[in-house]
């Protein structure tokens, strides 16, 4: 029956739509029936042809309407002439006058003469379209100029005019849209994570590190942002900094917030430039006790703000300035030394290290700049005492330490200095001087550890580099638990991050990255470098005081 009723309808299109009889009812319809021979038909098969009919005129009707697009409202014609060439592109908003007024005013501006929104009342008819902002210049009314008019000769033009009423506006310079808000993300999000997010369809994932422009802060809870680099410009939701801030805190273990001993907190100073081997086997019990309260306290003090974006801002490197601070840090016996002596040997030319200071006795194989500068008591003093140093401390009664001309010296050479300071005096290097670029070398996973370094060795006595041990179980737990520590607290600061597991596979990935660090024409740098009041962003969003 079907492919039938398909040809009587065809047929029945053909001859044009088919018109109820005024009195429209179900037996008042007349529809051609004629066509078809009834006396063939049962009464079911009428009955299944009408409604076919009638469902199926339908279908073609709404075909039609959809194939040629008819459904989308068309937007009167823009005058000529109104806009010139290179103006402001401008919107055509066409509002349904109902009795109610439009609950917007005008004025016109003192300056520049154009006829404005002034107030776009809450509730009103304006504000329920979310199409008229205040600020935004009216240049027509229904067709009509207004620009050379005053607004009193405006308001009867809105007055006469009923149903629809059609703006031709520019709109507004919002102060938000002017937002340019560039930051670095300091945490790892995925949308397809968070069961808090509006719609995960909306919001964009990022990765710790990445550079993301802030497009919008109205939104207390979620901003919208876009990736800076990257293909996909389109801006989506983010958590924004509050937002985190409470999940971090939310996370955060008790201890975080209770230091074990602050009041050792400052007495241990480490010295900068030994091998850090050397202080992991030096390690007794009330060191490393005193350590973890050292974490906890100045944690405390550092990062009473969980990291989750810091301000960042474009940077053109000159070729001139391409040999810079590279800074590693991470935990005791992680890798730092290692790392580093494969980049100066894979290199000489290009990098070099600071060399520390010392006032220990030289002893006979060692060479004087190489392995130390040796200096006596009063010139190291006289350096503390005139802030010279990063870094230093004191070792079975000798000093050691590593200072800024050691830095100036290697950049002086037009190398690219690798230093080594405890992530505690990071701060003294973190400076617009010296662009340091930080690298947080960090352990892997316990397993990986006990594995890659099963026939590792380490120096645990300074004054005898003969005095080497195995790693201990201990020692892998300790370096875990200082690498989170460390990451938590001075995470804001860290350009990168390397797990070192494989040694040959983390130094290949610092080669490139430094690689590419050279090559590249545009750095983020951190915009606490270079502004010390806040910028235009941080006051027209009120946000990113300090570090976040
Ligand atoms: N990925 C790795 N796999 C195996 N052994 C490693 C790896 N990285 C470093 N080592 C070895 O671990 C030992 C300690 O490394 P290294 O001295 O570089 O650590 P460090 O971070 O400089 O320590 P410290 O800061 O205490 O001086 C060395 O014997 C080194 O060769």
């Amino acid at each position: 029956v079907s492919p039938q009723i398909h040809e009587r309808l065809r047929h029945f299109v053909k001859r044009g739509p088919l018109t109820p009889l005024p009195n429209s009812n179900l037996h008042a319809y007349t529809f051609e029936i004629d066509c078809l021979d009834v006396a063939r038909q049962t009464i079911i098969f009428h009955l299944a042809l009408w409604f076919c009919y009638f469902f199926g005129q339908s279908l073609l009707y709404v075909h039609d309407v959809v194939a040629q697009r008819a459904y989308e409202p068309t937007l009167p014609q823009v005058p000529e002439g109104i806009i010139d060439e290179g103006e402001d592109s401008v919107k055509i908003v066409s509002l349904v006058k109902t009795k109610e007024p439009l609950g917007a005013t005008i004025k016109r501006d003192q300056s520049t003469g154009a006829i404005v929104v002034a107030r776009v009342m809450r509730g009103g008819a304006a504000h329920k379209s979310g199409l008229i902002h205040e600020g935004d210049e009216l240049k027509e009314v229904n067709g009509v100029a207004v620009d050379r008019r005053k607004p009193k000769e405006i308001l009867p033009l809105l007055a006469r005019s009923r149903g629809d009423v059609t703006f031709t506006i520019v709109p507004a310079f919002s102060e938000q849209e002017e937002l340019s808000l560039f930051v670095r993300a300091l945490f790892d999000y995925s949308p397809s994570e968070d069961p808090a997010v509006p719609c995960k369809d909306a919001a964009i994932a990022f990765k710790r590190g990445d550079i993301l422009q802030i497009v919008t802060t109205e939104d207390d809870t979620w901003w919208q942002a876009c990736h800076v680099s990257g293909s996909n410009a389109r801006a989506g939701l983010i958590p924004s900094q509050q937002l985190q801030e409470r999940r971090v805190a939310l996370q955060r273990p008790q201890t975080f917030l209770k230091p074990l001993f602050p009041s050792l907190s400052l007495s241990l100073t480490i010295p900068a430039g030994l091998r850090k081997s050397f202080r992991l086997g030096k390690k007794s019990n009330w060191v490393k006790e005193a350590a973890r309260s050292k974490r906890w306290s100045s944690g405390v003090q550092e990062s009473i703000c969980p990291p989750t974006y810091i301000e960042v801002i474009p940077y053109r490197q000159d070729s001139e300035e391409r040999h810079r601070l590279v800074v590693l840090v991470g935990p005791s016996g992680v890798g730092i030394n290692e790392l580093k002596r494969r980049l100066l040997l894979s290199d000489p030319d290009l990098y070099g290290t600071s060399i520390p200071y010392t006032t220990r006795e030289k002893r006979s194989q060692e060479t004087e700049g190489m392995d130390y500068h040796f200096v006596s008591v009063h010139k190291f003093e006289e350096d503390i005492l005139n802030r010279r140093f990063i870094d230093y401390g004191t070792y079975r009664g000798h000093y050691y330490g590593t200072s800024l001309n050691s830095v100036y010296r290697v950049m002086a050479e037009g190398k690219v200095c690798l230093l080594d300071v405890h992530p505690c005096k990071l701060k003294r290097v973190y400076t617009l001087e010296f662009k340091p670029y930080v690298v947080f070398v960090k352990p892997p996973r316990i397993e990986e550890l006990r594995l890659t370094r099963r026939r590792a060795k380490f120096i645990c006595d300074e004054e005898d580099p003969n005095q080497v041990r195995m790693f201990s179980e201990e020692d892998f737990e300790d370096m875990i638990d200082s690498a989170e520590t460390t990451e938590a607290q001075h995470g804001h600061m860290f350009d990168k991050v390397i797990v070192n597991g494989d040694v040959a596979v983390a130094f290949g990935e610092l080669k490139a990255d430094l690689q590419r660090l050279r090559e590249a024409a545009v750095r983020w740098i951190p915009a606490e470098w270079l502004c010390s009041s806040p910028t235009k962003a941080r006051r027209s969003c009120g946000l990113l005081a300090g570090w976040i």
